[in-house]
C-alpha cells in the first residue's frame, strides 16, 4: 500500500504515526535547540564538504519538497569530518518552508522560527547504497542551514530560477553545474545530534549537523518558494507551504556544539 502522508489537517506530521510508529521513537527529528544546553566538544572536528560542481544533474518537484539531485556513483561530492567518521556522499538537497516569514523551519533555535531551513542529505560510504544507508544507525549526515530574511541570495537565485520549470508535483528538469557550497554560510560551527529523517519513512539514521549561521533569503525569494505546488498538473492547485515537522521529544539526547 503506498503510504500517502503530507503537511494538511488530515495527512499532516499529527497523523504520521499511524503508518510510521518510529514517528514516537527515540531519536526522532527535528528538535528545539537550546544552545545554553549544548555541550561544547572540543573533540569535535571541522567539517569537510568537498562539492563538484558537475556532480549536480537534476531538479524535482517530489509533492512534498523540491530537491536537486547529484551524481552519487563516486566520491565527488563528499561530506567528513565534524561528528562523523568515514567519508559520506552527497545525494541530494532540499528545503522546508512557511507560507509566512515567521515559521518554516524544522530544528528550531530556543524555539525561534525561521522562514525556511535547507538540507543537505549525505550517506555512509561504508554502505553500498543510499537506501541501505538509510536503513542503518550511522547511514545519514545531513547538513542543516537556516535562512534569515535579509538581502537577496544571488546563489539560492540560481536554484529559484529553475522553481517555473517543476511547478507541479513530479515535475523535473536538468539542473547541471551547481555548487552548493555556495549555499552555505560563512563559517561552519556547527550543532550536532542524533536523530532521523524528518519525514516519512522517518528513520532513525540521520547524524544531523546544525549549522549556527543562516544564510539569507529576500522576501521575494521565499515568495517564489511558495509559488510551487504540492499537487500534479490536471488537479486543483494547492501551494507547497508550512511543509515541515515541528520540533519532537529530546527523550534524553544530547546536543554537542562544535564551538565554545
Ligand atoms: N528532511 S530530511 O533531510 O530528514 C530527509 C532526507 C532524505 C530523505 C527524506 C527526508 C525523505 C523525503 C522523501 C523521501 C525520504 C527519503 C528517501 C528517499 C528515497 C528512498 C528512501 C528514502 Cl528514506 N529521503
Ligand atoms: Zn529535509
Amino acid at each position: 500500500m503506498s503510504h500517502s502522508w503530507g503537511y494538511g489537517p488530515h495527512d499532516g506530521p499529527e497523523t504520521w504515526a499511524k503508518s510510521f510508529p518510529i514517528a514516537d521513537g527515540p531519536r526522532q527529528s527535528p528538535i528545539d535547540i537550546v544552545p545554553t544546553q549544548a555541550q561544547h566538544d572540543p573533540a569535535l572536528k571541522q567539517l569537510k564538504l568537498k562539492y563538484d560542481p558537475a556532480t549536480a544533474k537534476s531538479i524535482l518537484n517530489n509533492g512534498h519538497s523540491f530537491q536537486v539531485d547529484f551524481a552519487d556513483d563516486e566520491d565527488n561530492s563528499t561530506l567528513s569530518g565534524g561528528p562523523i567518521t568515514g567519508i559520506y556522499r552527497l545525494r541530494q538537497f532540499h528545503f522546508h518552508w512557511g507560507s509566512s516569514d515567521d515559521k518554516g523551519s524544522e530544528h528550531t533555535i530556543a524555539g525561534t522560527k525561521f522562514p525556511c531551513e535547507l538540507h543537505l542529505v549525505h550517506w555512509n560510504t561504508k554502505y553500498p547504497s543510499f537506501g541501505e544507508a538509510a536503513s542503518q544507525p550511522d547511514g545519514l549526515a545531513v547538513v542543516g542551514v537556516f535562512l534569515k530574511i535579509g538581502a537577496a541570495n544571488p546563489s539560492l537565485q540560481k536554484v529559484l530560477d529553475a522553481l517555473d520549470d517543476i511547478q507541479a508535483k513530479g515535475q523535473q528538469t536538468t539542473f547541471p553545474n551547481f555548487d552548493p557550497k555556495t549555499l552555505l554560510p560563512g563559517a561552519l560551527d556547527f550543532w550536532t545530534y542524533d536523530g532521523s529523517l524528518t519525514t516519512p519513512p522517518l528513520l532513525e539514521s540521520v547524524t544531523w549537523i546544525v549549522l549556527k549561521d543562516p544564510i539569507s533569503v529576500s522576501p521575494a525569494q521565499m515568495a517564489k518558494f511558495r509559488s510551487l505546488l504540492f499537487t500534479p498538473e490536471g488537479e486543483p492547485p494547492c501551494c507547497m507551504v508550512d511543509n515541515y515537522r515541528p520540533p519532537q521529544p529530546l527523550k534524553g539526547r544530547k546536543v554537542c556544539a562544535s564551538f565554545k
